[in-house]
């Protein structure tokens, strides 16, 4: 059993005596930001000039400094903008004004794993990684819950910076759900590998092929929508609550039956062989030189199925039928703080 903490295993004293920086206020920039506020951390956003997210940081009464200034002013430095921002972000604005002694902190590993970002020696460089997205960082953390994470300490001058990533990890609610050892290698493999191919990439395209698949039949769209995509988050609920068997308890015998022997038809061999393809573009970094090629050339395949993605007709039928769910909207204020 791997080594597991808990509210019990952090010293709070080491948050709420530290200086931290975040430099983003996106999807875990506010959530992280909001929570140590809230657990009596010292924080300020750092943001560049213009930036949109800086109003959403001062109304929710947080001071928003420059990246610059914000190194000058703290002990840790947490960076919560996108991976492939972050590079520049550090050689430009970060890099200059570091002192020894200071520390770097990352919530995915991917800057330090492939390389992109060699900090100095006399600085510290942690992992504070949320096991979820960043709006449900801040709202388990609102309902007195959290979102597990994993730590990791790629540098330690000093010998203090697991202590300080637990105690961090405190600060943003995760020790309530349960926090573990890691290294930047395996964070960065296996989120990239989960996103990609259970998580967000297998996930939505499994939702897609089935609402098609149902529409192209002659099945009404609203009834494709509420089968595939709306009751998904229903039988997720009861795999995040009990496993896959409080899943198989809760459905009848029918839905048991059909799915243990349908299942491996549609997840079958193939499947898992393309699964260990896409770990070993991982591993390999391509994945990694990949996405930032495509970034450095300005995007565009990236907005291109962005664009495909939206326009799809789940999407269009899913819009409609979520207005008429006004319980729905009281949870899924996302724009408000991701500007999206
Ligand atoms: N999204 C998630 O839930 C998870 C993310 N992570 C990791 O957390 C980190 C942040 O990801 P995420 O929250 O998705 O990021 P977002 O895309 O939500 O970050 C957007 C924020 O970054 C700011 N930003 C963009 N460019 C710059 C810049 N050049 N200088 C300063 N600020 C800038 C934006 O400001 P502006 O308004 O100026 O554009 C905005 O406030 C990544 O390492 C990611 O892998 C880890 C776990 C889950
Ligand atoms: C699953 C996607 C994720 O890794 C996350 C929310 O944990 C991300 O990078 O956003
Ligand atoms: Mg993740
Ligand atoms: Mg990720």
């Amino acid at each position: 059993m791997a080594q597991m903490y808990y509210d019990n295993d952090a010293d709070p004293s080491i948050i709420s005596g530290t200086r931290v920086a975040i430099i983003g206020y996106g999807s875990q920039g506010h959530a992280h930001a909001l929570n140590l506020s809230d657990s009596g951390v010292k924080v300020r956003v750092a943001l560049r000039p213009g930036s949109s997210s800086g109003d959403k940081a001062w109304a929710s009464g947080l001071e928003v400094l420059s990246v610059p200034e914000a190194v000058k002013w703290a002990d840790l430095i947490m960076f919560l903008a996108p991976d492939t921002v972050q590079k520049e972000i550090y050689e430009n604005e970060v890099a200059p004004h570091l002192r020894p002694g200071q520390t770097l902190g990352f919530a995915h590993g991917f800057n330090i794993r492939f390389g992109e970002i060699v900090p100095p020696e006399d600085v510290a460089v942690i992992m504070i990684a949320p096991k979820g997205p960043g709006h449900l960082v801040r709202r388990t953390y609102e309902e007195g819950g959290g979102v597990p994470s994993l730590v990791a300490v790629a540098n330690d001058p000093q010998g203090n910076g697991h202590a300080l990533a637990l105690s961090y990890a405190w600060g943003i609610g995760s020790t309530k759900a349960g926090v573990l050892d890691t290294t930047f290698a395996e964070e960065t493999e296996t989120d990239l590998f989960g996103e990609q191919v259970v998580l967000c990439g297998g996930l939505s395209e499994l939702i897609v092929a089935g609402f098609t698949t149902l529409v192209e039949a002659g099945y009404q769209p609203e009834s494709a929508y509420f089968e595939c995509l709306h009751e998904m988050k229903l039988i997720v609920d009861l795999l995040y609550e009990n496993g896959l068997a409080g899943m198989w308890f809760s459905v009848s015998e029918t839905a048991e039956y059909g799915g243990l022997t349908r299942g491996p038809r549609i997840v079958n061999e193939a499947t898992r062989a393309e699964m260990r393809r896409i770990l070993a573009e991982i591993q390999d970094g391509s994945f990694a030189r990949e996405l930032i090629d495509e970034m450095a050339a300005g995007r565009p395949r990236f907005n291109q199925l962005r664009q495909q993605a939206k326009d799809q007709s789940v999407e269009q039928v899913g819009a409609t039928l979520r207005t008429m769910m006004p319980f729905l909207s009281t949870k899924s204020k996302l724009t408000e703080v991701s500007g999206g």
